[in-house]
Order: C-alpha cells, then sequence, then structure tokens
C-alpha cells in the first residue's frame, strides 16, 4: 500500500514541528525518515499512524485514500518503538498472539489458526526455538525480532519502525539492520523507518528522506542523497566532509576540484568526502601543495590529517591501507592534494 502526506504541519503552541511536508513512499518500499535529534521523524511518523493530528490543511493518504479521519484501529498499521514493551508476564508466543486473540471475536482466528500463524512468524523472526521463552530471557535484539513479530501478526498494510535498534549496541544493531532488509525482501510490505543513524539508513533503506528543522531537504536512493547531496546540510549529515571556502575557479581549492557546478567567480563552499582527497608525491598541476601531520589507523582504513601550505587549512583524506603504503607516507612528510567529487554551493546557504 502506498503512503502519501501533503502539506503536513505540525504546530506545538508557538513551535512549528513540521512545515508544510510533502513524502509520497510507494507500495512495497523501505522509506527511512533521516535526521538529527529533533527535525521531526517521530511527530511525522506518529501522523501517519494517527496517534497525532496534523494541522489543519494537511492530508494523510494510504493507497490515495484520505485517512486522516480514520482512527488509529481502521488504519491497520504496525508500529515498534525504540522501548517496546512486551507483556513481561506473558511467554514469546503469547506476546506475538495477542494482536489476534484481542480481535472482535467475529474476525478472530481458531486457536489452531493462532497457533499456526504465530509459529509461522517465529520463523521469519528467526526465533522458533524461543516460544516459551519470557522477555526477561532474551537479549535486546530478540525482543525487538518479537516486538515486530507481534506486530505483523494483525497483518498490518504499514509498517512503522521508530528507532527500534536505537537501544542496543553497535555489533547488534549492524546485524538486525541486515536482517531487517532480508525480511523486507521477503515480506515486501511499506515500511517507514525513523532513524538518526545514517549507516543504517544508507544500509536499510530504498529511499531516504532527509529531514531538518521540520521539513525533509532530500528525498532520494541511498547513493543519490550520498554521492549527490542536494545541498549542505546533507552533505554534512551523512558523513564526514572537508569544507573549503573561496571564490570557484579563482584558485584553490577550485583549480584542484574541476567538478564544481556553481559558477566562476562566485562565492561558495566546497564539499570533498575524506576518501576523495587523493594524495600523491608528484605536483600532477592543479595540486594543493600539504604537509602530513597525523597518521591515524582505522582498521581497513588509514585516515590521513594534512595541513596546507598555502593557507594552513586542515585536511582530512582516508586511504585504503594499501595506497598507505605504496605511498609510504610518514608525519612531517610535504604531498600533493587532488580533491575528487567536489561539490560546491553558493555561499549564501544558511544550515
Ligand atoms: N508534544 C509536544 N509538545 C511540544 N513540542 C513537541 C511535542 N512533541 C514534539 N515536540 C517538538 O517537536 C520537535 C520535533 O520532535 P520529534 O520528536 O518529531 O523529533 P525527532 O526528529 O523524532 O527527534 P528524536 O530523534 O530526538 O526523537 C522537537 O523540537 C520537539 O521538542
Amino acid at each position: 500500500m502506498s503512503i502519501e502526506v501533503r502539506k503536513i504541519s505540525k504546530t506545538y503552541s508557538a513551535f512549528q514541528a513540521l512545515k508544510d511536508v510533502n513524502l509520497k513512499v510507494e507500495s512495497g518500499e523501505l522509506v527511512a525518515l533521516l535526521g538529527p535529534s529533533g527535525s521531526g521523524k517521530t511527530t511525522l511518523l506518529r501522523i501517519i499512524a494517527g496517534i497525532e493530528a496534523a494541522d489543519l490543511g494537511g492530508e494523510v493518504l494510504f493507497d490515495d485514500v484520505d485517512v486522516s479521519d480514520t482512527d488509529l484501529g481502521k488504519r491497520r498499521i504496525g508500529f515498534v518503538f525504540q522501548s517496546y514493551a512486551l507483556f513481561k508476564q506473558m511467554s514469546v508466543f503469547e506476546n506475538i498472539a495477542f494482536g489476534l486473540r484481542a480481535k472482535p471475536w467475529r474476525e478472530r482466528p481458531s486457536n489452531a489458526q493462532i497457533k499456526a500463524k504465530v509459529e509461522e512468524l517465529l520463523s521469519l523472526v528467526q526465533l522458533s526455538n524461543f516460544a516459551q521463552r519470557y522477555p526477561s530471557q532474551l537479549s535486546g535484539g530478540q525482543r525487538q525480532r518479537v516486538a515486530l513479530a507481534r506486530a505483523l501478526a494483525v497483518e498490518p498494510r504499514v509498517l512503522l519502525l521508530d528507532e527500534p535498534f536505537g537501544a542496543l549496541d553497535a555489533t547488534v544493531r549492524r546485524e538486525l539492520r541486515r536482517w531487517l532488509r532480508k525480511l523486507h525482501n521477503t515480506i515486501k510490505i511499506t515500511t517507514i523507518l525513523v532513524t538518526h543513524d545514517q549507516e543504517e539508513a544508507l544500509e536499510v533503506a530504498d529511499r531516504i528522506a532527509v529531514m531538518n528543522g521540520g521539513h525533509i531537504e532530500q528525498f532520494d536512493s541511498p547513493e543519490a542523497v550520498y554521492e549527490r547531496p542536494a545541498n549542505p546540510f546533507v552533505f554534512r549529515f551523512l558523513g564526514n566532509y572537508n569544507l573549503f571556502h573561496g571564490r570557484l575557479a579563482a584558485r584553490t581549492p577550485v583549480e584542484a576540484a574541476p567538478e564544481s557546478v556553481v559558477a566562476q567567480g562566485e562565492k561558495a563552499v566546497t564539499f570533498v568526502r575524506p576518501h576523495d582527497v587523493e594524495i600523491s608525491r608528484a605536483n600532477g598541476g592543479g595540486s594543493i601543495a600539504a604537509k602530513v601531520t597525523h597518521v591515524g589507523f582505522a582498521g581497513a582504513a588509514v585516515n590521513v590529517e594534512l595541513v596546507r601550505l598555502d593557507d594552513q587549512q586542515l585536511i582530512d583524506a582516508e586511504l585504503s591501507t594499501q595506497t598507505y603504503r605504496d605511498l609510504a607516507l610518514k608525519v612531517e612528510d610535504q604531498v600533493f592534494v587532488r580533491l575528487r567529487n567536489a561539490h560546491s554551493f553558493a555561499d549564501d546557504y544558511t544550515i
């Protein structure tokens, strides 16, 4: 089922948490709402769920039908929160069966049907051997998988996930996000995932809506928001970067950044990812002369900090260990730097 929000605003007393937000999630898509704390992600999710009402004039459409006045129970939504409280006194099996048993008797499945459904869901979330355990006997990651199975039990039309892995440690989060992606490939239910974790959004989502200050800055594929950010906010939010101020094509970094799109002579800010900083021993023309000030190892990559010889600005570079070895870099070495994939924006953009 597709989900569309049109002209959604939300004001709390004098504070505007959402400003005229428009977004369409296609049927079967997994979309991440990504943004810093306070950017309005949860508010938007709660409005889609029907937990919160938008200001007058906005619409929420499910399969092109306005559900703004449809109450929560009738929207058929599966919701999972960061700290989804499972019923402590109920086994995993009973937790998952809860939504089915709570249906009005006319719609309630038989005990045999409930058992079959719960077993199917347990297998889907890879917890078949855990049916009789209690929540206190599960790890945090297992509990969130039970929460997801419980949300799926009533066959929702959409799945809304609000930082579902937020309380878990980094390793478990990584495992669960891969698991979620596989699960989504299997069941293809339209899903919106709220997260402030860039890596999580980039790895899991079909498309990412990057939010800032109550509006959407860019809505596009993970590759596009990362490689072709629409503005400085998106560039900054999606990873490490170097920032240069200058007039385009007047002098470096301009000469070293031929891909820049801002008109020549215009004041601009230029962003470059550390892995797009190329270091060489020879002056390739248009390169920036720099000195190595620090080398740090980070697993498969090596982080090299340099200082430009002309204006003393710092530049961060990320090299593969192989490139680092080939260059035989040491602190105090003088080298030449070229910037690949430089993105320039007019300098009047305010963040
Ligand atoms: N009930 C409320 N009353 C007043 N202000 C609120 C209320 N709910 C949210 N806000 C404000 O609206 C803004 C957006 O909040 P929201 O929870 O949607 O952000 P978020 O992007 O989900 O942040 P986080 O990642 O921290 O959860 C925040 O500034 C918040 O303080």
